[in-house]
């Protein structure tokens, strides 16, 4: 499949009247520019909404807690927001029954910035519930009012800085925002007896989706004038916004993944969107610069076969200063060709870095050790030895989440060499 191209990044030209671009893509990056007095990025929390019990998954455990690659759904989309360094604090909504299994998943995978609050009976009452705990009326509450809220639901795993930052500019300049799609059919209006009433013009009619953010004073004032009515049917904060504040949101355009896993097949698609993503990028390390080694050979064919994948080639761990970059990057996919070694202490190192990095609590981690030997050179006793040493570490290793493999290619170099040398002749 293609890699999903990255969308242009929103710029900060908003009411703050400053035209900088948050190619950081923060809007940390943003506050900390020196800016004239009054111009400020603004302070931003989230409210998660997981308070539902998911009926039409049609399994017993609400959807948000259904287990996608062995991880909560719930889990991906925290870390989706907790990515993003100037989203504050985040809010989310649990009915009274899941909060010690929240509580687990918060502690078992590290989220960070994480309040929970009691859900109520319908999404609007949750959502509620946690904006109330954002209010500045709380006594004893850690957290602090922001002046933009950003709502969204806790089944909506792949939301992206970029639509964050474009409904949170939005919010700031509208009062209200909220992220869009194409509708796929077109919507109907029938009467009471069955008959089709009317039907609304698709190309006129966008779905409505989220992330939405606002003004923390216009959505809050909003629930709490909104009808009972509002609370228990109502499905569209927007709405709200619009009925109690008189603010027309800005509709921004989402991308394709921003929809909701509803149905037992979202689960499957969420599965291979996020194995899809975790593959697309494989971090090769090499420890030699010489450009004619075999070794060299093994990073041209992957760069070859694997056309959609970004392969990085990094120095190891001893020499290189980037390779933190790369683990901060997110890259799951290691291989590391040893040519000058056949120790594996490198792997320890690497692997070792990989665990304080805690990439391989959230997915697995796979590291493939290839090993370059010239069986002139090393004595077959040495080349087993070598082999059950990394057999044992691969056990340790597995056991969290980083799955070793070693390869040796015991080779005679004179041969490659000839292979080379035939190779390199015209026609050969
Ligand atoms: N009382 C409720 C109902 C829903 N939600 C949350 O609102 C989001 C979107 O709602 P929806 O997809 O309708 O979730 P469910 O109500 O769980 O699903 P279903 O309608 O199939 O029962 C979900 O994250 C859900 O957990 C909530 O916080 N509190
Ligand atoms: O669609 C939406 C946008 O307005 C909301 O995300 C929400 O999911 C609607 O909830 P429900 O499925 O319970 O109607």
């Amino acid at each position: 499949m293609e890699p999903r191209p990255a969308a242009p990044r929103p710029r900060l030209c908003d009411s703050l009247g400053a035209d900088q671009t948050p190619s950081a893509s923060t809007l940390n990056a943003a506050r900390a520019e020196a800016r004239p007095a009054g111009r400020r990025a603004p302070a931003v929390a989230a409210v998660l909404p997981a308070g539902g019990s998911g009926e039409r998954m049609g399994v017993p455990t609400p959807k948000q807690f259904c287990p996608v690659l062995e991880r909560p759904l719930i889990s991906y989309t925290l870390q989706a927001l907790e990515r993003v360094c100037w989203i504050k604090d985040i809010v989310v909504a649990v009915t009274g029954e899941n909060m010690e299994a929240m509580k687990g998943i918060i502690q078992k995978y590290q989220h960070q910035r994480i309040s929970l609050v009691e859900a109520g009976v319908t999404r609007h009452r949750s959502i509620f519930n946690g904006l109330k705990a954002l209010a500045e009326d709380q006594p004893d509450s850690k957290l602090s009012k922001p002046e933009v809220v950003i709502i969204h639901d806790a089944v909506r795993p792949f939301v992206e800085e970029d639509v964050l930052l474009k409904v949170v500019t939005a919010a700031k300049e509208y009062g209200a925002a909220g992220a869009i799609r194409p509708l796929v059919s077109t919507v109907i209006s029938p009467s009471a007896d069955g008959c089709l009433d009317h039907s609304l013009e698709r190309a006129r009619h966008r779905a409505s989706e989220m992330p939405q953010a606002f003004l923390f004073d216009v959505i809050y004032e909003a629930y709490q004038q909104c009808s009972d009515y509002d609370l228990e049917f109502g499905t569209e904060c927007l709405q709200l916004a619009l009925k109690y504040g008189h603010i027309k949101a800005k509709l921004v355009e989402g991308s394709p993944d921003l929809w909701k896993v509803t149905y037992k097949r979202d689960l499957y698609a969420a599965e291979s969107i996020i194995k899809e993503r975790i593959s697309q990028h494989i971090c090769l390390i090499m420890d030699t610069k010489d450009e004619n080694h075999v070794g060299h050979r093994l990073e041209e064919v992957l760069k070859d076969e694997l056309n959609h994948v970004k392969v990085t080639s990094r120095l190891p761990c001893h020499t290189g200063r980037d390779l933190d970059q790369i683990v901060s990057e997110q890259c799951y996919s290691y291989v590391c060709v040893n040519v000058m070694t056949s120790d594996f202490e490198e792997i320890r190192k690497l692997v070792n870095m990989l665990e304080e990095s805690n990439l391989s609590i959230l997915y697995p981690v796979v590291v493939i050790s290839v090993y370059f030997l010239d069986y002139k050179s090393v004595p077959f006793d040495q080349k087993m030895e070598n082999l059950m040493q990394i057999r044992e570490y691969a056990k340790e290793v597995k056991k969290r989440n980083i799955l070793l493999c070693g390869l040796l290619i015991y080779y005679p170099q004179e041969q490659y060499l000839a292979v080379q040398y035939l190779e390199g002749l015209p026609h050969a």
